[in-house]
């Protein structure tokens, strides 16, 4: 049993990662150790005071990273029963148009196009004939893949032809990597996508209808599952830094955790015994150490070549600008947003200057902002595989306005652009290969289990696969 771990990084894995620990070994001192003096990662809710072209005020609550989540991560329904937060939950139905309706923008045509959502919005739908040829190539053509990794453009290509893949594919990257899928490793970012392909003897659109077993795991979850009955996503009146803030307060409270923010780690290495050395030049000899940092992070603090593939993967930079309009003026259609597939051409040509995509924020999170009709918020995302996109405002509402049909945008109450570095990696090719030996390594090699590196870089990207990577850790111990 481990009598001391240190948990190094304090975004959502790590926080995750101290809290079951906490619980799983009551005894066991936790030392958590985030060099920024804020915990939560790149979730992080801000609340903003606007006034209204009348001087009304409001209160518009805005995300600078993830926003909302899916009712499907059991781990973090656990969490928001555990930690209380039942009550400050923002809901969006599965019948909401954000829910519902999805757009993309399509390099020369005007405006947007919506996402089909049903058979009949199908039938109507200008993307009719790519689905259609789409689905009718995976059904009659039906190509199983043998050997290894493949990217996920290369996945989508044989199955439903490159032009699918360029629109659908690229764009749906776009929203959740901020990469090229052309880059992305369609093994590690979609699964699912591998065993529908294996269930249908190389068929994706009929193994989809065949059921798998799933691996039964316990969660604590209360009355979430009926609260959650009929729900898209959800998240909270005060955004997602609500889930960090609620497990800082929790972990601050128990008397075996020592939670060391402002402090970054120089070192970390293994003798006889663990020893994490801190930038304030603390030396910690913990009994086991949890990395969930970002894995070239990680690298850095190891002597060299201690372990493999940590390296192995690019990652995107995301730039995120908010904008807030007054609440008279809806000027976009009611729905998610939209994303914009990569560029016939490339990236980095004309057309595009770097954005990737926008979300209609006010469409599922208004519930989080005051009056009760408050004003319109919406997100652009730029960057990820254009490179950093350093576009003035006045550029991006152009784009926006020209997306939207060459509608005149209403004067901007509030703005705000955050560049964030690094924040999601690509894995490519070959990662749930290298994640595998990795893992061997640490059980095998010198730490001897000792060490477990968890985090997006790992094993998923998502809010739910950091939390539940956190959950899992130190099950061996
Ligand atoms: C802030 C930029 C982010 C981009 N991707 C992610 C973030 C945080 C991570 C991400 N986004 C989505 C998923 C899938 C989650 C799931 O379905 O369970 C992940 C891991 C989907 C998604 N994409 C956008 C939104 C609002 C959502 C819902 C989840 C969330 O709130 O993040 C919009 C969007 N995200 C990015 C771009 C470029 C984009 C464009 C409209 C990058």
């Amino acid at each position: 049993m481990p009598t001391h771990v240190a948990i190094i990084g304090g975004g959502l894995s790590g926080l995750s990662a101290a809290f079951h620990l906490s619980r799983r070994f009551p005894s066991t001192l936790i030392t958590i150790i985030e060099k920024h003096t804020n915990l939560g990662g790149w979730a992080q809710s801000d609340r903003i005071q606007v006034k209204d072209e009348h001087g009304r005020p409001s209160s518009v609550l805005l995300e600078s990273g993830p926003r909302t989540l899916r009712p499907n991560a059991n781990s973090v329904l656990e969490l928001v029963h555990l930690l209380g937060l039942k009550d400050s939950l923002v809901l969006t139905p599965r019948s909401a148009a954000a829910a519902r309706k999805r757009f993309l923008y399509i390099y020369g045509t005007k405006g947007l196009t919506p996402l089909p959502s049903s058979v009949a919005t199908l039938i109507s739908s200008p993307l009719r004939s790519l689905f259609l040829r789409a689905g009718l190539r995976d059904t009659f053509i039906g190509r199983r893949h043998r050997a290894g990794d493949e990217s996920v453009d290369s996945f989508l290509s044989r199955h439903f032809g490159e032009d699918f893949a360029l629109t659908l594919g690229s764009a749906l990257v776009h929203g959740i990597y901020a990469a090229d899928s052309r880059k992305l490793s369609v093994r590690a970012a979609f699964p699912t996508l591998c065993e529908a392909e294996k269930r249908g003897r190389g068929r994706v659109i009929a193994g989809s209808f065949l059921s798998s077993p799933t691996a039964a795991n316990e969660y604590d979850l209360g009355d979430m599952k009926s609260v959650m009955d009929g729900i898209s996503v959800y998240s909270f009146r005060d955004g997602l830094s609500t889930i960090a803030n609620a497990l800082q307060a929790h972990l601050a409270s128990k008397p075996n955790v020592r939670l060391l923010l402002g402090t970054g780690v120089s070192r970390l290495s293994i003798g006889d015994d663990v020893e994490v050395t801190t930038s304030t030049g603390e030396q910690i000899r913990p009994t086991h150490v949890v990395s969930a940092l970002p894995l070239p992070q990680l690298q850095a603090l190891l002597p060299p070549s201690s372990l493999p593939h940590l390296d192995a993967n690019p990652s995107s930079s995301v730039t995120v600008a908010n904008f807030v309009f007054p609440a008279s003026s809806r000027f976009h259609p009611e729905g998610f947003g939209y994303l914009i597939p990569r560029p016939r051409a490339g990236y980095g040509t004309a057309e595009n200057p770097g954005i990737l995509g926008t979300v209609f924020d006010s469409c599922s999170l208004a519930a989080q902002d005051t009056p009760c009709t408050p004003p319109i918020k919406v997100t652009m995302m730029l960057g990820g595989p254009y490179g950093r996109a350093d576009m003035a405002e006045s550029t991006l509402l152009r784009h926006l306005g020209l997306h939207l049909g060459g509608v005149r945008l209403p004067e901007v109450l509030h703005s705000r652009m955050q560049h964030h570095r690094d924040c999601i990696p690509t894995f490519t090719p070959g990662h749930v290969e290298r994640m595998g030996e990795l893992r061997r390594v640490l059980r095998e090699g010198p730490w001897k289990g000792r060490l477990e590196v968890i985090g997006a870089g790992v094993g998923g990207v998502s809010v739910g696969d950091c939390v539940e990577a956190g959950r899992n850790v130190g099950t061996d111990w």
